[in-house]
């Protein structure tokens, strides 16, 4: 298996357990990796693998259509989406909002996952 990654990742969302956050969007910061078949690199074409083009466009989609109260449901949207719709075999992903609390830089979720028991690649990745 190969590995993707998009780093810093900026999206508009709507997510949080506050009325404030209900009635406006905010920025949130995703880095993804995802596994993608070695097929990909062995034919040279973008039809065997996952077009992390694609991938940023349906994420930004989806974010702006929905509310999430938490950040852990968002994330689990975003980590279901890569399984459903672009097939990955594993995921990682971490996605944090950006200034909300006093002396935070970020705050927000890591979520590591393998579908039906896909396991993790080794540690590194
Ligand atoms: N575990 C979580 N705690 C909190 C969340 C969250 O999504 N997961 N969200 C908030 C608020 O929306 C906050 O981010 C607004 O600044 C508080 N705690």
């Amino acid at each position: 298996m190969d590995f993707i990654f998009i780093e810093e990742l900026r999206v508009k969302a709507w997510v949080g357990v506050y009325e404030r956050e209900k009635t406006g969007q905010q920025t949130v910061e995703l880095n993804l990796t995802f596994g993608v078949p070695d097929a990909a690199a062995e034919h040279d074409d973008i039809a065997d693998t996952i077009d992390y083009a694609v991938v940023t466009q349906r994420i930004r989609e989806e974010l702006g259509l929905r509310h999430f109260n938490l950040i852990e449901s968002l994330g689990e949207f975003v980590v279901n989406l890569l399984f459903d719709e672009f097939h990955a075999p594993w995921v990682k992903l971490r996605v944090a909002k950006i200034g909300v609390m006093k002396d935070v830089r970020r705050v927000g979720v890591f979520i590591q996952r393998g579908r039906g028991g896909v396991e993790p690649p080794p540690a590194g990745v």
